[in-house]
């Protein structure tokens, strides 16, 4: 029986995106998703606004299956698609998972290597193109939509592929998809291949891009592939898949969106979304996205380096390409560090309030600077606030005389701190959250003075079993942000004098206003 797909509108420059994050992203080593997690991804991908969603391989377990047929369910406005092999089994649970969908659609494939199909299938060429035309016929009985797989087709003989395709999209199928199944080819070899597709199938036939990233060129090849004449793309969100991972989703939409002088082709992809997808999905799959990872990566948008931090004050343009808000993400942040310059470090002190410093200030505090970058590597805010704070004496209206914690498990905190003061030695007891808080509140009740403690930071500044920690805070009081630290063995000793340092800062008048600057230096 020939069916012939019911005719449709390939659109011109419209990139149909495919994502399959739930199939070949899973199909990355030591990931599985629950069918709650799957869920929460699916109405993430329709969010942000693919094309098609490639949910699972219904055959592959009860579960993939399950997981398929919720999504199909319950999500509205992409296309929902299952994965089959050319046999009935896995045709008939691809059917049954996606039957619910708003839009169903089943992709089965087989392989058309020399290789695959003598060594892995062995099965001659001429089975190969009948178990496909068997397995479009039999899903076209179930969906209108049916997609077409030529696994390992850049390593196939080309006059082969069209004539399997040909033989597809007559039994039906109305999407014709050409995997990179191990990353081989190359982005001219890509190109040459849809043309030639292009040329040899009808019109009507979206044809559709799948490619690994076993030699870094995932992206390049599926862009290549659309210049020759594809119209979807297959893709993961962060690029995970099979191996080396898929074509990373993110990347090519700003492919097209960045240099859409040179690629006019777009997508309907919510650009917006895609940290938010991105996010997502590494903390469900834990899978990590690399920090340098182009578009999501947590350097992607921030600069280091003093000439570049210079540039970007002077113009982001110089160093930037695109909006970090484009995507979804914060303005790109200047991150202090070693490599940082003059202008990024008075940046960076004006958006924390000290503003109008003289530059012989400024050129002794770059300094001072520069040798903790030295040490430390990235120099967050309160780095540079306990840098420019610890010029100042603060004068000792209290200092810390003793203290004694009671603390267990199941039983409340309770702090004695001793403080000097003007009027003489002072005592206090009282009970917190933990030992750090019971002793920050009866440091409270001895001062009078009860700030609000807004950043906590703990760190060892020596090595072995005696190391010395250091507690780093800022704490607001009333407009005025205030940082101290304090060193012992003891972090609750360390935590309050730190807290004592503040005490001593808000009598002495001491604090900086806070500003909101358009760029954070460094990261909290
Ligand atoms: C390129 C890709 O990413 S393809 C998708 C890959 N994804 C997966 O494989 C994940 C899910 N897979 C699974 O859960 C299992 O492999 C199953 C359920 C699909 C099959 O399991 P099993 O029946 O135990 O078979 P097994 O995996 O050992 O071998 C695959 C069989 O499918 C055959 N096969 C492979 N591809 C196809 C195809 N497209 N069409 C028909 N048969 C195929 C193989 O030749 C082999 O057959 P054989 O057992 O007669 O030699
Ligand atoms: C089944 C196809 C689309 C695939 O995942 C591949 O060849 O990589």
């Amino acid at each position: 029986m020939t069916q012939q797909a019911a005719p449709q509108k390939v659109e011109a420059q419209r990139i149909r995106i495919f994502d399959t994050t739930l199939r070949d992203g899973e199909q990355s080593p030591g990931v599985a998703l629950n069918h709650t997690q799957k869920l929460e991804i699916a109405h993430t991908l329709a969010r942000l606004g693919v094309d098609v969603i490639e949910a699972g391989f219904p055959i592959a377990s009860p579960g993939d299956l399950e997981g398929v047929s919720r999504i199909a369910r319950e999500v509205r406005g992409p296309i929902i698609t299952g994965l089959a092999r050319a046999n009935r089994a896995d045709i008939e649970a691809a059917a049954r998972a996606v039957e619910a969908a708003e839009k169903a659609r089943i992709h089965t494939f087989i392989a058309t290597s020399p290789i695959h199909m003598a060594k892995k299938l062995q099965l001659e060429p001429d089975a190969v193109v009948e178990r496909a035309v068997m397995a479009v016929q039999l899903a076209r009985t179930f969906v209108d939509d049916v997609e077409f797989s030529a696994e390992d087709a850049t390593r196939s003989d080309w006059a082969f592929l069209a004539r399997i395709f040909k033989a597809a999209v007559e039994a039906g199928a109305t999407t014709i998809n050409v995997p990179d199944t191990v990353g081989y080819t190359t982005p001219d070899e890509m190109r040459d291949l849809f043309a030639f597709l292009k040329a040899e199938l009808p019109a009507h036939v979206y044809l559709s891009s799948h490619c690994h990233d076993d030699l870094g060129m995932a992206v390049a090849n599926s862009i290549a592939a659309v210049e020759g004449g594809a119209r979807q793309i297959e893709c993961t969100i962060n690029g995970i898949g099979e191996r080396a991972g898929n074509a990373s989703l993110e990347e090519i939409v700003m492919a097209f969106h960045t240099r859409r002088d040179h690629y006019p082709f777009e997508t309907g992809i919510r650009s917006r979304e895609i940290y938010r997808a991105s996010r997502l999905v590494s903390r469900l799959s834990g899978m990590p996205v690399q920090p340098n990872k182009a578009i999501v990566g947590d350097n992607a948008f921030a600069h280091e380096s003093g000439i570049h931090q210079d540039g970007v004050l002077k113009a982001r343009e110089t160093y930037e390409i695109m909006n970090a808000e484009l995507v979804g993400r914060e303005a790109a942040v200047l991150v202090m560090g070693k490599h940082s310059g003059r202008a990024a470090f008075r940046k960076a002190l004006n958006d924390l309030g000290y503003e109008d410093m003289p530059d012989d200030k400024v050129q002794y505090l770059f300094g001072r600077f520069k040798d903790l970058a030295d040490r430390k590597g990235q120099i967050f805010s309160d780095d540079l606030r306990a840098l420019v704070e610890s010029r100042a004496d603060v004068p000792q209206t209290f200092s810390l005389e003793g203290f004694q914690i009671t603390s267990g498990m199941n039983m409340t905190p309770v702090a004695f701190v001793r403080l000097q003061t003007p009027d003489g030695p002072v005592d206090a007891t009282s009970h917190g959250d933990g030992p750090v808080d019971a002793a920050y509140a009866a440091i409270a009740r001895i001062t009078g003075l009860n700030p609000e403690l807004e950043t906590y930071r703990i760190q060892a500044v020596t090595k072995g079993d005696d190391a010395l920690g250091e507690v780093s805070i800022t704490a607001r009081y009333g407009e005025k942000l205030l940082s101290g630290s304090g060193v012992a063995t003891d972090i609750v000793e360390a935590s309050a004098r730190a807290w004592v340092r503040i005490m001593n800062m808000i009598v002495a008048g001491m604090g900086a206003e806070r500003r909101e600057g358009d760029m954070a230096p460094g990261r909290l």
